[in-house]
């Protein structure tokens, strides 16, 4: 007979937010047999046309991946997907130069943003115990009951009550907003003086303007432009630069005037009068970086995607953290048998150290790019990670292969370049010492004409002020 006590009939869980990770749990969690119901603001984005203001393509690697495979997407998305094998670092005098991601398997795809949501949305919809909700805005929620109230287009209020919500509406997330109200909850916020701004690259006869299977980099320290190949030949060219100078910035002749400066192969590829249409599209979007501890309260609500842990997108990895805070909640509901009092603190104890590690890690870049990554400082960094690997593949593996390839702890990866950084910095001074010491062995056993030495000094210096004169 039909059971109507809590403990056996099936479990609802709301997942609030529709973007990518909200879309990929609600299969989560369908896929478990729990009864889903996705709340999400917005129209239906499979009716509507363009999906404004968020990037328009991204690069999905391995965590991603592994997380569509887990709900039998992977091939779908990969299919769509452009692979990227190197990065194409463009120098200021045009040069390019291709730096291989690692061997031949290994490289990251660029997917089309709008497309992988349609996707994700389409197949959550086909469980049987799925129930999508669009155009409902969650407004508010309360921590003890569950009970969460939805605006509507029309302004009327739906109010909802189920044994989980799942926190996955971005950024600003309006689920996290009662956490924020609650003691021993540690937040921060911060947005860097950058902002972005997408250009698009039309194809030149019909072809792609640059090579496709590149994530293509301009690295110029304070400015950096990079440019992801679209499945219509298109590049989504992303601008990153401080607001400041994109105030700077007002008409069309000082747009050339500055692509002249600092990107100028990129003028004839994308054209004058599309480079000034687009550059006044849209503003310039902001960044920010969001880190918060605990993601649950009790058993009633888990934070999940950026709601947890929006990070600068300096390393590729906001999607594919979110992505893998599914598999992760995932795996803790099998080893906790689906008890929600036991997973939701455990998925906090796990997930937080990883997901805080990888949003220091893309600050860290963001710094690092704009305080000294031009193209030979790229190239050189690159070109060293890539020979020690090469070299010493078990022992110095790249920050990035382990981010980018792998499914090593974000956390964990991180303590391992350190250690490796003192491995090479120590390896690096004893060689230093070691050539020092076998140098003025050398001097000591056969000592050369030291007069010879000090002709050739001096002269040296006549030519260095004799330069510095002209
Ligand atoms: C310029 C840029 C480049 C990036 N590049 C990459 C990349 O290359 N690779 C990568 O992995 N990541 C990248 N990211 C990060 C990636 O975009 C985010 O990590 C990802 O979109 C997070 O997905 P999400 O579902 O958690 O949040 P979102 O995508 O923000 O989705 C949140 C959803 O919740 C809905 N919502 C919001 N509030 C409410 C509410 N109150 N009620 C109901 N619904 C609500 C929103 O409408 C939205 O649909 C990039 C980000 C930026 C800004
Ligand atoms: C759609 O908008 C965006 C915006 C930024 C990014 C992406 C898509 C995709 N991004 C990736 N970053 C890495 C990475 O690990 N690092 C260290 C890099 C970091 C920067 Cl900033 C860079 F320019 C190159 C590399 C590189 O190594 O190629 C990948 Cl691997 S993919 C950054």
């Amino acid at each position: 007979e039909k059971s109507t006590s809590r403990q056996s009939r099936k479990k609802v869980v709301a997942v609030v937010g529709g973007g990518l990770v909200g879309a990929l749990n609600a299969c989560f969690f369908a896929k478990r047999g729990f009864d889903v119901e996705l709340f999400e603001s917005r129209e239906d984005i499979r009716r509507a046309k363009i999906v404004k203001g968020r990037s328009i393509n991204l690069a999905l690697s391995h965590r991603g991946r592994q997380a569509l495979k887990h709900v039998g997407l992977e091939e779908k998305i990969v299919a769509k997907g452009i692979p990227m094998h190197a990065r194409m670092i463009h120098s200021l005098n045009g040069k390019q130069s291709p730096i291989p991601y690692g061997r031949k398997g290994q490289y990251i795809l660029s997917v089309d943003r709008a497309n992988l949501n349609k996707e994700l949305l389409t197949a959550a919809e086909t469980y049987p115990n799925t129930k999508m909700n669009f155009d409902h805005k969650l407004q508010d929620w309360n921590a003890e009951t569950g009970l969460m109230t939805f605006a509507r287009l029309d302004g009327s209020k739906e109010q909802v009550k189920t044994d989980l919500i799942v926190g996955c509406d971005g950024a600003f997330s309006a689920v996290r907003k009662q956490f924020l109200r609650r003691s021993r909850f540690d937040y921060s916020q911060t947005y860097i003086p950058h902002g972005y701004m997408e250009l698009t690259m039309l194809p030149i006869n019909g072809e792609f303007a640059m090579k496709p299977n590149y994530l293509h980099i301009w690295p110029r320290n304070t400015f950096m432009m990079i440019a992801l190949p679209n499945l219509d030949k298109t590049f989504t060219c992303t601008l990153f630069m401080p607001f400041e100078d994109f105030e700077k910035i007002t008409t069309g002749d000082e747009v050339i005037e500055f692509f002249q400066k600092y990107f100028p192969d990129t003028i004839p590829l994308i054209g004058a009068d599309t480079l000034q249409r687009d550059y006044f599209r849209l503003p310039a979007q902001a960044m920010v970086s969001v880190k918060c501890n605990p993601y649950h309260i009790g058993d009633a609500c888990v934070l999940m995607g950026d709601a947890a842990h929006a990070v600068v997108p300096f390393y590729g990895q906001g999607m594919n953290a979110g992505f893998e805070d599914c598999i992760v909640f995932d795996e803790i509901m099998d080893q906790f048998n689906e008890d929600f009092s036991a997973v939701l603190p455990e998925y906090t104890r796990v997930r937080v150290p990883d997901d805080h590690a990888i949003a220091d890690l893309a600050m860290y870049n963001y710094i690092e790019m704009r305080a000294h990554v031009n193209s030979k400082w790229f190239l050189f960094r690159k070109y060293v990670d890539n020979i020690l690997y090469f070299f010493m593949p078990k022992t110095i593996i790249p920050l990035y292969t382990m981010v980018t390839f792998t499914r090593t702890r974000y956390h964990e990866a991180v303590k391992r370049w350190h250690w490796q950084n003192k491995v090479i910095n120590r390896g690096l001074l004893l060689s230093a010492v070691g050539a020092v010491l076998g140098g003025s062995y050398l001097l000591i056993k056969n000592p050369p004409d030291i007069n010879k030495l000090i002709v050739s000094a001096e002269k040296m210096w006549d030519r260095l002020v004799a330069l510095r004169t002209l």
